[in-house]
C-alpha cells in the first residue's frame, strides 16, 4: 500500500518478488523497439492557478496572478494547430484551479461554469469542432469530475510522478500518491485510454521507481487503459535546484520501464528535456507530443524539436519514424471511444486519413 492511499477506493500494492526483479534490470537486458512514433499537438494551457505548490514547478502562478484562457482563444490555437497538420489538443493545467483563485471562480462563472471540468468538457468541444483530438491532462479527478469530460476526450492522462512520499510534494499543499493511483484508476472505471508516466529526479530511490512502475502495470491489469508510459526527467529551473538525473540513471530507469510493463504499452520519454538517443537502445518506442506551433508550456526553456531533429533520432537507432494519434491504434473503436470523438476523428482532414488507413487495416 501507498501513502495516503487508504483515503481512496483504490487498493494497489506490489509484490516484493516483483521489486526485486524490477530492480535487478539493466539497460543490457532489454531490447531496442522496432519503431519509434510521435503526435503532432498543440499545448493549450488552460489556466495557471493550481492548488498544489511542486517545488519542482514553474508552471504555476500563485493566487490573485493566475488566469484562464478563454474559449476564443482555445479555438484560435486549435485552428492554428490543425492549419500545421496537428490532430491532438493537449490540454494541461493546475489541479483543482478554482479552489482558493478567486479570479478564476469569477472567470469561470462570467462564462457559465461553476468548475473547471464543465469548462474543459466546452474547450474539448471546441477542439472536436476543430478537427483535433482532445488529450486532457487536468491533474486529479474524481470518478465523478472525469464524468464530465470522459466522452469528449480521445485520451487522458495525469503522471503518477511517483508513489513515494518525497519532499517535492511536501508541505501543507501537496499531492498525494494515493489520489493519483485513484485518478489513474477511475481513467480505467470510464475505460478512457491513458498516459501516465514517473518524473524520475524528485528524490525517489530505485525501489520507489521499481514500485511506481509496477503499480502502473497493476492498475492496468486490471482496466488495460494504459497505452503510454513517460519515463520523465525533471528539469532544472528557476524554483528546482535539486538537478536532473544523468544519463546513467535514466537509461536505467527507461530499461526498467520497459522490463516492467506489458508490450503493448509504450515507453515514451520526452524528447525536449533529454536527448532521445541516449536511451533509443533502452527499449523506448515513443518522443510524445511535439508542437509544430506552441511552447511546452510546463518546459517553456525546453524547446520542441523539429520533425528533423525527431527523424534524426530514428536514423540514429536504425528505425523508422512514424506518426500517431493522441490515442493508439488497438484503442481506436467503439469500446473506447464514444460516438462523438469517433465521428469527429472520422471528419477531420489529418487525424481521419490516419483512422481510416487503421481501421482499413483491421
Ligand atoms: O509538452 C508536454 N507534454 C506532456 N504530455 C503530452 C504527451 O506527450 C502527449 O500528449 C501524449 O503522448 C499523447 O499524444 C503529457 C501527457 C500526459 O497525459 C501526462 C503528462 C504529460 C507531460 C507533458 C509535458 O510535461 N510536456
Ligand atoms: C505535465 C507534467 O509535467 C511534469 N513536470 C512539472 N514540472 C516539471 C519539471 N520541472 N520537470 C519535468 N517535468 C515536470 C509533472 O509531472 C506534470 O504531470
Ligand atoms: C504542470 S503539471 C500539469 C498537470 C497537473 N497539474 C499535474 O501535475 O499532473
Ligand atoms: S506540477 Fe502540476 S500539480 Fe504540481 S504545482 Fe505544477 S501544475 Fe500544480
Amino acid at each position: 500500500m501507498f501513502p495516503g492511499i487508504e483515503a481512496y477506493d483504490v487498493e494497489v500494492t506490489v509484490a516484493e518478488r516483483d521489486v526485486r526483479e524490477a530492480l535487478a534490470v539493466r539497460p543490457d537486458d532489454v531490447e531496442a523497439a522496432e519503431e519509434l512514433s510521435f503526435a503532432r499537438n498543440v499545448f493549450l494551457p488552460l489556466t495557471t492557478a493550481c492548488r498544489y505548490t511542486c517545488t519542482y514547478c514553474t508552471y504555476y502562478d500563485p493566487p490573485g496572478q493566475a488566469t484562464l484562457m478563454t474559449p476564443e482563444e482555445v479555438r484560435e490555437t486549435c485552428r492554428r494547430g490543425a492549419a500545421a497538420g496537428c490532430t491532438e489538443a493537449l490540454f494541461t493545467f493546475g489541479d483543482d484551479p478554482d479552489e482558493r483563485y478567486t479570479e478564476i471562480h469569477d472567470e469561470l462563472a462570467e462564462l457559465g461554469h461553476d468548475s473547471i471540468h464543465t469548462y474543459l468538457r466546452e474547450v474539448c468541444e471546441i477542439a472536436l469542432a476543430e478537427g483535433l483530438l482532445p488529450h486532457s491532462n487536468p491533474g486529479d479527478q474524481t470518478y465523478e469530475e472525469m464524468a464530465a469530460v470522459a466522452d469528449v476526450n480521445a485520451s487522458m492522462g495525469v503522471m503518477l510522478e511517483t508513489t513515494a512520499e518525497v519532499q517535492a510534494h511536501g508541505g501543507p499543499r501537496s499531492k498525494v500518491p494515493g489520489q493519483r493511483l485513484n485518478t489513474i484508476a477511475n481513467a480505467g472505471k470510464h475505460g478512457i485510454p491513458f498516459t501516465t508516466g514517473v518524473l524520475v529526479g524528485l528524490g525517489e530511490t530505485w525501489r520507489d521507481r521499481a514500485e511506481s512502475l509496477l503499480a502502473i502495470r497493476e492498475l492496468d491489469r486490471r482496466y488495460g487503459h494504459v497505452q503510454e508510459v513517460i519515463v520523465q526527467p525533471v528539469t532544472d529551473n528557476e524554483r528546482w535546484d535539486g538537478g536532473s538525473p544523468s544519463t546513467a540513471t535514466m537509461r536505467r530507469a527507461v530499461a526498467m520501464a520497459r522490463a516492467v510493463l506489458p508490450e503493448s504499452v509504450s515507453v515514451q520519454v520526452p524528447p525536449n528535456l533529454m536527448d532521445a538517443r541516449d536511451v533509443v537502445d533502452c527499449g523506448i518506442d515513443d518522443l510524445g507530443g511535439v508542437s509544430p506551433v506552441t511552447d511546452d508550456h510546463v518546459n517553456p526553456e525546453y524547446a520542441w524539436p523539429a520533425l528533423r531533429e525527431l527523424e534524426d533520432v530514428a536514423d540514429y537507432a536504425g528505425v523508422p519514424l512514424r506518426e500517431r494519434l493522441p490515442t493508439y491504434e488497438r484503442y481506436l473503436d467503439e469500446t473506447w471511444l464514444s460516438e462523438r470523438v469517433l465521428a469527429a476523428l472520422d471528419a477531420s482532414d489529418e487525424a481521419g486519413e490516419r483512422y481510416r488507413a487503421v481501421r482499413a487495416d483491421a
